[in-house]
């Protein structure tokens, strides 16, 4: 069946948005068009049995006011009537939330295009520069997030309006560049052979680093967790985990890089995700810049390019309000993820 390109040019407040991760739920109400959202506390999802649960214990036990809409991004594919979690065993069901909880209309996207919405309406205070560059307004976007995986979004802008494209780009083969990259390349654990991005630049992967850099310096190898190998470069203890942190981040430029110029993204490339944020102290912003840059022959093209590190708290919450606030300046395929009463 051919899938059609619905346009919303308004959604009926108020409007609930969530950002409902593997691990954590984030929920927001928008009251009307003008006001400030009302942010709820950010709640573990395995302290509720399903997400309908969650709504009426952190939502509608604390307010009178009833949502007609909900935007809700979910950290799993969007497909059919009964939408699974990739990590919880939460599952939305569109149906029962309109039965049950009384709203109107219910859409469901997926919770790496709420990180492309968050950077196309990012204020200047919510983001830290890498190095030069200058936006580049009306011009596309990139957002990419090492988290428990590697989420990558492209941002287009056409016709002034933005069109997300979540792919699967974190899944792109990666390849070293350096004498020492080639010497640790052969000790990265592989998926059915290939070293892709979600290999090396997610949590996992930042252990999966640390391990195959010990085993080409012949040493051993003990931490386990990704938070072990941050706090041991942290303490400076750790050759192998300084190196692995170092190397984490010049790897993800150079995607980011990459990722740059397939969308030719002269607003941008944004780093979000849980793991960046937590090393990012810890980094050399010099040597992520060349890395960034390193991409003849388009280096001069680079040089114009910003990149940045998302630092607003909730970024994927304030996307989904910046769309539910004004849809028209959107073009979201809703089709089969759009329910109404
Ligand atoms: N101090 C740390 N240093 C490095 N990595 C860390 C640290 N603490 C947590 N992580 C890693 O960050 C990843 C989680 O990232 P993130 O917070 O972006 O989660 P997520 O994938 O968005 O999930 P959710 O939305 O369900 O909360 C995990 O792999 C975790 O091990």
């Amino acid at each position: 069946m051919a899938k059609k390109l619905e346009h919303i040019d308004s959604l009926a407040f108020p409007i609930l948005v969530g950002d409902i991760g593997g691990t954590n739920a984030r929920f927001a109400l928008l009251a009307d068009a003008a006001g400030e959202p009302i942010v709820f506390p950010v709640v573990p999802t395995a302290d509720y049995p399903n997400i309908d649960d969650a709504i009426e214990a952190v939502v509608f036990a604390h307010t009178a006011i009833r949502p007609k809409t909900a935007v809700l991004a979910i950290a799993g594919p969007v497909d059919g009537e009964e939408i699974e979690l990739t990590n919880s065993p939460w599952v939305v069901r569109p149906h029962a939330l309109i039965a049950d909880l009384g709203f109107e209309d219910v859409l469901i996207l997926n919770d790496f295009e709420a990180q492309a919405l968050a950077v196309s309406a990012l204020p200047e205070s919510g983001r830290d520069p890498i190095g030069g560059g200058t936006v580049l307004e009306g011009a596309s976007r990139v957002v990419m997030g090492p988290g428990t995986g590697l989420g990558v979004a492209g941002l287009i802008r056409s016709r002034d309006r933005w069109i997300p494209v979540p792919g699967e780009g974190g899944h792109m083969d990666l390849g070293p560049r350096t004498e020492r990259e080639r010497a640790i390349w052969p000790h990265l654990e592989t998926l059915e052979g290939r070293v892709s991005g979600e290999q090396v630049l997610c949590g996992r992967g930042l252990v999966n680093l640390y391990h195959a850099i010990a085993a080409a310096d012949g040493a051993s190898a003990t931490l386990t967790l990704p938070a072990e190998v941050s706090e041991a470069a942290a303490k400076g203890a750790d050759p192998a985990a300084h190196e692995a942190v170092q190397l984490f981040a010049v790897i993800l430029a150079r995607v980011a890089g990459d990722l740059a110029l397939v969308f030719m993204a002269r607003g941008g490339v944004y780093i979000a995700g849980g793991v960046f944020g937590r090393i990012a102290a810890l980094v050399d912003p010099a040597a992520m810049r060349e890395a960034f840059e390193d991409k003849a022959p388009h280096r001069e093209l680079m040089r114009g390019i910003p990149l940045f590190s998302v630092t607003l708290p909730l970024a994927a919450l304030a996307g989904l309000a910046a769309f539910a606030r004004r849809p028209h300046l959107y073009a979201l395929e809703t089709a089969h993820r759009r329910w109404s009463r």
